[in-house]
């Protein structure tokens, strides 16, 4: 009895890896064949075969030095999934992302951990993992007229406090000092400053790390949480099972609960400010709306709004500092500036008595040529969402034609492309000579010599293919936040540079580890330190400028 028992549980076992083991090899047998529909674009055999693969190298935060690697081997178009593409060719750009573009591809699928109750019946957290356009647009609405000239104009006014707050921190650490030099690790200051600010423009000012560090480990939980959605966005139906394993996902059940947590205290405010989630319940036109927005979009406004920024503008002080040149060019344009339209130093005691709290100067720092080249030459060498602008054919529709000049692809429904910035932005057809070097003067529209022996690019010339550059993506799933990302990176540039002095701390600073520690987890992370050794200016004391 127990032996026939045994024979029928063996071969019901050998039935089953029989016919696993067979279907195992008649899938893979598939994906390498020539008649799949991507059988003809160059990649690596392990991915055609799998995308566990892909996942693997998320695992070690390095796709986008692999993906690079893989399109300097392959070509402008890569097969990196069963099904899945990459392509570094720009003519692609507009029918994938752009105004003729696709909807959101599988990734997405594998992305969306962050449910609230609310949501949890739903097949999206946010705006940003729907994949059917029309809702996509529905969604989206609320945002773009949160984004526009006028509600933008009363985030500039939440900004100042918090450039004033850094500059006297920074200024606090030189003065105390005899030698007047202060020693701080300017990549912890910029992800404090990115994440405060971010509270104040979508939750009415409830973080303060720049003054009470991250005593509520919001920085932690965040990174540990978006750790987990880079590896299983390969794989989605793993997102799918890991979803209802709660040990697994109580980073990102501690990270949820934490952006409800503002979202509810947002939302009880007695005296609201004129901030995004004002300006997004405003577009909804529905009082009713206001609590769902602001639950449902607390977890995106944190995780979009402040590590890209703060990754971004690290990037491009780790690439100033180590271009010292660039640095005093761009102090020198920073001290004109400020003196020619009598802006005030922004550091407290010495100016801010005669500083309109109503004063917005982003008008001004718009057309400051060398520090808006500085900043898109950061975002072109460290994209800040490096690889995983990825779309796929809409519902029903069959498929996709995509065409250039010289290529054309086409993407039956199923599979997916991706458009990876990191590998595009370093391109030699787009960006060139030199795509791999910090040379801001190739924005410039004639460009002049750094002095002090800096990139002496006068005599060069540039090829700069602005349809090349798409650190914020293009289209209608383009980034949201983008006119307030790039003011608050021209402020605090700006005023870095106004007031201080500063170099690499050479004692403890070790070159390479800023880019060796830079880890690709859908955005960039950035583990590595920037020591700095920074002196107090004075400026203000010594001009005595005032607003005018
Ligand atoms: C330097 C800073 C930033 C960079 C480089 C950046 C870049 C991006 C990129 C590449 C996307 C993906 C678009 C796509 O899939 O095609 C995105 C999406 C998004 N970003 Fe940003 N971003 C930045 C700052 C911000 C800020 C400050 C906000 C404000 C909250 C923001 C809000 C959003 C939103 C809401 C989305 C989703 C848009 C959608 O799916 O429709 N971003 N961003």
């Amino acid at each position: 009895m127990v032996e026939n028992g045994y024979t029928i549980a063996l071969s019901t076992g050998c039935a089953y890896s029989l016919f696993y083991t067979v279907l195992l090899a008649s899938v893979i047998r598939y994906r390498l064949s020539p008649s799949h529909p991507l059988a003809k674009y160059p990649g690596p055999t392990i991915m055609k075969i799998t995308k566990i693969w892909a996942a693997w190298i998320a695992y070690g935060g390095r796709t986008h030095v692999y993906m690079k690697a893989l399109h300097d081997k392959y070509g402008p178009i890569v097969r990196i999934g069963p099904n899945e593409l990459s392509t570094s060719e720009k003519g692609f750009i507009p029918q994938i992302l752009g105004s003729q573009g696709m909807p959101k591809g599988p990734l997405w699928d594998g992305r969306r951990f962050a449910q609230t109750d609310a949501q949890k019946l739903e097949d999206y957290d946010s705006v940003v993992d729907v994949r059917d356009s029309l809702l996509h647009a529905q969604l989206r609405k609320p945002w773009n007229q949160a984004f526009s000239a006028e509600p933008v104009k009363d985030y500039e006014l939440l900004l100042m406090p918090r450039i004033v707050q850094i500059l006297e921190i920074l200024k606090g650490t030189c003065l105390h000092h005899q030698d007047g030099i202060g020693r701080v690790n300017m990549a912890k200051w910029i992800s404090c400053f990115a994440f405060d600010f971010m509270g104040d423009v979508a939750f009415g000012g409830c973080f303060e790390l720049m003054k009470e560090g991250d005593k509520d480990r919001c920085l932690h939980n965040m990174e540990a949480a978006l750790h987990l959605v880079s590896i299983t966005q390969h794989v989605p139906w793993v997102s799918k099972v890991m979803r209802n394993m709660p040990l697994v996902n109580r980073a990102m059940a501690r990270f949820i609960k934490f952006a409800v947590e503002k979202a509810l205290a947002r939302y009880n405010m007695e005296m609201k400010r004129k901030d995004l989630f004002y300006h997004m319940s405003e577009a909804s036109g529905d009082p009713e709306s206001e609590l769902p927005i602001i639950v449902s979009n607390a977890l995106l406004a944190i995780v979009a709004g402040s590590d890209t920024v703060s990754f971004t503008l690290s990037c491009v002080l780790y690439l100033l500092l180590s271009n010292p040149a660039s640095y005093n060019r761009l102090q020198r344009e920073v001290d004109e500036t400020f003196e020619k339209c009598g802006i005030p130093a922004m550091d407290v005691a010495e100016s801010m008595d005669s500083f309109s709290p109503q004063a917005r100067y982003n008008e001004v720092f718009s057309s400051m040529p060398y520090l808006n080249a500085v900043i898109n030459e950061g975002m072109r060498l460290f994209p800040a969402v490096p690889t995983a602008l990825q779309r796929a054919p809409a519902k029903g529709s069959g498929g996709k034609l995509l065409k250039t000049e010289s290529l054309s692809i086409f993407l039956p429904e199923g599979n997916a492309i991706v458009v990876p910035p990191y590998v595009i932005h370093r391109d030699p057809r787009y960006f060139s000579p030199s795509p791999d070097s910090f040379i801001p003067e190739r924005w410039l529209p004639s460009p002049t010599p750094s002095s002090s022996g800096g990139n002496d690019s006068s005599a060069t010339k540039f090829e700069t293919s602005r349809d090349a550059f798409i650190p914020f993506s293009v289209g209608q799933q383009n980034c949201a936040g983008r006119p307030l990302a790039v003011i608050e990176m021209r402020y605090l540039l700006a005023a870095l540079t106004r007031n201080f002095d500063m170099e690499f701390d050479r004692e403890v600073y070790n070159v390479t580890q800023w880019e060796d520690k830079m880890e690709d987890r859908f955005t960039c992370h950035a583990k590595g330190t920037l020591p700095v050794t920074m002196k107090w200016r004075g400026v203000a004391a010594k001009s005595g400028n005032v607003v005018a």
